[in-house]
């Protein structure tokens, strides 16, 4: 594979459902931060060529790292919402005919070969593709009870071609760059960059992908992910 792909790592966000001292992205793993964990995850694939870091402008710890000195790196500013992030790390992409990779910070269990069937699917797109899980449990959807804040079963969701949407997500710069800024002019709710796509009227490209390649959410995930990290640098 001769294409070169830039990648683009949102990693502005507060990580709030981590309740942590610090932003989950800088939590560490085996002696790294998440952050770090995750770019030597993409640095892996031979086509990852560049890696635009997207950072909170507030950001105090980014700096401090080694990869704040890697010349393939770029920082930019992160905006109020993961799509502005990512929109902002776009900016920061001059040929809109490349490729384009987003690849959550909070993400540091990917494994290269998911990564290189993501990126050959991609390549033979015409609107991308993503890594995306299969659901594997019975689907509820909640109905707020009377009272208190108690949920109660509203339905059982049918989980035929039911996916968790993953990342890497895959795309032409210029065709995600325009679907979401359409997307977001339109006041469209975007939280993976697909939905943009898709709000536009593009399929992309569902990409089965491991069901460990987790977003570090909560407090347990951290446990997890230094489990499954320990796994891959086994291998
Ligand atoms: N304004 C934002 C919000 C999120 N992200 C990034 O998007 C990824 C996935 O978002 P999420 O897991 O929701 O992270 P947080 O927003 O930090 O978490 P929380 O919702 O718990 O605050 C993370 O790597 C996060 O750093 C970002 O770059 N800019
Ligand atoms: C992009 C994403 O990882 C796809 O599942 C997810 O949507 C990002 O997390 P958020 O909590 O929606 O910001």
């Amino acid at each position: 594979m001769t294409e070169k792909i830039t990648a683009v790592v949102p990693a502005a966000g507060v990580g709030s459902r981590m309740a942590a001292d610090r932003p989950k992205q800088y939590l560490q793993i085996a002696g790294k931060t998440i952050l770090e964990h995750t770019i030597d995850r993409l640095f892996c694939h031979p086509a990852i060529e560049r890696v635009i870091i997207v950072i909170s402008n507030s950001d105090p710890y980014f700096e401090a790292l080694p990869l704040a000195h890697d010349p393939r790196i770029t920082r930019v500013d992160g905006g109020a919402e993961r799509a502005d992030s990512v929109f902002a790390g776009l900016a920061a992409i001059d040929d809109e005919d490349s490729w384009v990779l987003v690849h959550d910070a909070a993400r540091p269990c990917l494994q290269l070969a998911d990564l290189d069937r993501l990126i050959n699917a991609a390549l033979q797109s015409e609107s991308g593709a993503i890594l995306a899980a299969p659901v594997r449990d019975t689907m509820k959807r909640g109905v707020v009870l009377a009272g208190d804040n108690q949920q109660g079963i509203r339905e059982t969701v049918d989980r035929e071609n039911l996916w968790h949407a993953l990342t890497p997500q895959m795309f032409k710069v210029r065709q995600l760059r325009d679907s979401l800024r359409y997307a977001l002019e339109k006041g469209a709710v975007i939280t993976d960059e697909a939905s943009a796509l898709e709000f536009c009227g593009y399929v992309p490209q569902l990409v089965k992908g491991r069901a460990d390649n987790l977003k570090v959410t909560q407090p347990e995930d951290l446990a997890l992910a230094g489990f499954y990290l320990q796994q891959i640098t086994k291998d």
